[in-house]
């Protein structure tokens, strides 16, 4: 299948590495001796069956979990001790958990509050939200790039779902994260969602990493440029969708005998 990933000129730089990383919990190792290089200006998909350990994968990376074994590098520290507060500081962000959308705000006030934590205004909570003025220009911008300009005075609450999921892409956008973790961004979507959400992971990831766990392959094939495949917690395959797709161990393990 052709892949129609991100075209750009950025340098391929790895960002993000893991080496040997492992998580048992009791005598079941979740995750086995994983090793993982993610990329500047590249997404890159982990995928897998369930129970594989890509959530847990995501978890040790973002330091939600400690690991038993192995390291993980971020931009070129060593984060394998470091606590997952500083580790989102440093720029690893995982969508849809340190953001959050406020229903009862509108979208472009979400995007402001969510613009506070870069901006270091996030303990001034007694200030009132026009003193957020400043910050509109930066929420309009965001908002223009995940295509919601048109709904900056809609209610969060009244957004469609797919609205909503892209919501919290620009809030955790607004964090200016190196790298973007994202957890099944198109769970729940119909396919003109999918198209949509493909077209922001696109955009995004052309000046960022973006890794993402998803279960939709046919998005994979899309946007992403390198697949690892997971299978009991261990990598059974990685390459490009091309590559991993036609390996006959994925193709039992996870794909069964279907084009994706
Ligand atoms: N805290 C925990 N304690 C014990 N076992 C756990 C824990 N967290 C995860 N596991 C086990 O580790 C394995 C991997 O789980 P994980 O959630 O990482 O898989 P996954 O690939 O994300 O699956 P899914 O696609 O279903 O979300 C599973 O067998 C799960 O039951």
């Amino acid at each position: 299948m052709a892949i129609n990933a991100v075209q750009t000129h950025e340098e391929p730089r790895v960002v993000l590495s893991a080496r040997g990383l492992t998580k048992v919990f009791g005598a079941f190792a979740a995750v086995k001796d994983v090793d993982l290089d993610v990329h500047h200006a590249r997404v890159h998909a982990l995928i897998g069956p369930n129970g594989a350990g890509k959530t847990t994968v995501f978890n040790l990376l973002t330091k939600f979990l400690q690991p038993s074994a192995g390291t993980i590098n971020l931009l070129g520290t060593d984060i394998t001790n470091t606590a997952p507060d500083k580790v989102a500081r440093m720029g690893l962000v995982r969508s849809f958990q340190i953001s959050a959308v406020f229903p009862h705000l509108t979208v472009l006030d979400n995007v402001r509050v969510a613009l506070q934590r870069p901006n270091n205004l996030a303990t001034q909570f007694w200030l009132p939200m026009s003193s957020l003025d400043r910050l509109n220009q930066r929420a309009e911008e965001l908002l223009a790039a995940v295509g919601l300009a048109d709904a900056r005075n809609t209610v969060a609450a009244d957004l469609s779902y797919g609205r909503k999921r892209v919501l919290e892409i620009a809030t955790t956008l607004a964090l200016d994260p190196k790298v973007l973790l994202l957890d099944e961004p198109m769970a729940g979507m119909g396919q003109e969602d999918i198209s949509t959400v493909s077209g922001i992971i696109r955009n995004v990831a052309k000046e960022r990493a973006v890794l993402m766990v998803e279960h939709n392959l046919s998005v994979v094939a899309d946007i992403c440029h390198h697949v690892t495949v997971l299978q009991r917690g261990e990598i059974l395959a990685e390459g490009d969708y091309a590559t991993v797709s036609q390996d006959p161990r994925v193709r039992t393990a996870y794909m069964g005998t279907e084009e994706a």
